[in-house]
């Protein structure tokens, strides 16, 4: 169960806050003024492409790196400002795991997951070890080298060792990403379990918006050293405030036009787009579960009508490649998402509905 501190006024204290954090190696600033808090318990994920800033961020959150400007405070004390004030990584209470852990070679699983715990009586620290390694699947191999061990299992063992001292803080940077998929969404089910069940506020950095996905409960979404937006998984994926947020989640159709009377006119019909400037560019963003289709029978010599250009069966959805009619005389070609088995023939006449909610219309300042 996550311990909620409250400060001396009685509000509840973060368990990480990081104030306007600006970092720069050598002429390269890869961090510009960054502000993110964690609440106790919170699992938060740094998502975001490569290079972006992100690795950078949890190392000056850990104290790895020294900070330059901004401050990181843990549950209410400052452990961080510029050239006055360094609290080494060993004293901040907080729990690393990296994508490529290190284990200490010369020790067995049960005495990497309890160095940590030397205050701990033997016993106590024995159990700790052995509950934590259960639940991480890894109950079989207490006594086991880690160099007998697959990456997986070190990446577990890894892990344990880190929520050991059950710390306030956990910080962990791509813990997954070393392992094949398979394994991968089951470290992540358990260590997700495990956090929860141990309340360890998290900073997880990935760059797999599933991922983040599965283990937020708050995404920040950082591009080029800044955090583009904050939110639940729902609200970044329901509502992205800019294109790039939309893109990050996953291919989507894009369509132009200039808006009329509040709206866009396109092949799958008109978009609500009176919000934006009569007259400007709008772009028009379709995730593609978000075309409904509905297979219709019309003549041999019917034209002009949206039809399937191909099916292919991805597993646990279909791709429905389109070519989409619009009354105006416009085309496009959209991609479908379906779920399950849905294998139209090729020139099958189709008509698109569409979800709105899965819609999304932005300026287009590109003009
Ligand atoms: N010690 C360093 N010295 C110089 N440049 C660095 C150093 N560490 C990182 N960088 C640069 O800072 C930028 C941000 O790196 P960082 O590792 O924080 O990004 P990231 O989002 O975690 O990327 P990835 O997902 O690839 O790990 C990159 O351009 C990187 O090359």
């Amino acid at each position: 169960m996550a311990v909620t501190v409250l400060s001396p006024d009685n509000t509840t204290l973060m368990a990480l806050s990081l104030k306007d954090v600006h970092h720069t190696y050598a002429a390269n600033q890869v961090v510009k003024g960054v502000s993110l808090e964690i609440a106790p318990g919170e699992v938060v994920c740094l998502l975001g492409p490569s290079g972006c800033g992100k690795t950078t961020l949890l190392r000056i959150a850990a104290g790895l790196e020294v900070l330059q400007q901004g401050s990181v405070s843990l549950e209410g004390q400052t452990v961080a400002t510029p050239s006055q004030r360094h609290l080494p990584p060993e004293k901040r209470n907080v729990g690393l795991a990296f994508q490529d852990s290190a284990l200490f070679p010369h020790l067995s699983v049960l005495e990497n997951v309890t160095f940590g715990l030397k205050q701990m009586p033997a016993r106590q620290r024995r159990e700790r070890a052995v509950e934590l390694l259960a639940q991480l699947g890894m109950a079989d191999y207490i006594n086991t080298y880690p160099h007998m061990l697959s990456g997986g299992q070190q990446q577990r063992v890894a892990l344990a060792r880190a929520l050991a001292p059950t710390p306030k803080l956990m910080l962990l940077d791509e813990p997954f990403s070393s392992l094949d998929a398979r394994l991968r969404d089951r470290i992540r089910d358990d260590t997700l379990h495990v956090l929860k069940k141990l309340g360890s506020a998290t900073l997880l950095v990935t760059h797999d918006p599933e991922e983040a996905m599965f283990m937020a409960d708050r995404i920040a979404l950082m591009r080029d050293g800044r955090i583009i937006q904050t939110g639940t998984p729902r609200e970044l994926y329901c509502t992205p405030v800019d294109p790039f947020v939309v893109t990050f989640f996953g291919e989507v159709n894009e369509l132009s036009g200039t808006v009329k009377h509040g709206r866009v006119q396109t092949p799958v019909g008109e978009i609500d787009a009176s919000w934006l400037p009569e007259g400007s560019n709008a772009r028009v963003m379709i995730r593609p579960e978000a075309l409904r289709l509905q297979e219709r029978d019309l003549p041999a010599d019917a034209h002009r009508h949206s039809h399937v250009v191909m099916a292919k069966l991805l597993g646990r959805s279909s791709l429905i490649h389109l070519c989409a009619h619009g009354t105006d005389g416009q085309e496009a070609h959209l991609h479908a998402r379906v779920p399950g088995v849905f294998l139209p023939q090729e020139g099958q006449p189709i008509d698109i509905d569409l979800d709105h909610s899965q819609v999304f219309v932005f300026q287009d300042t590109t003009f």
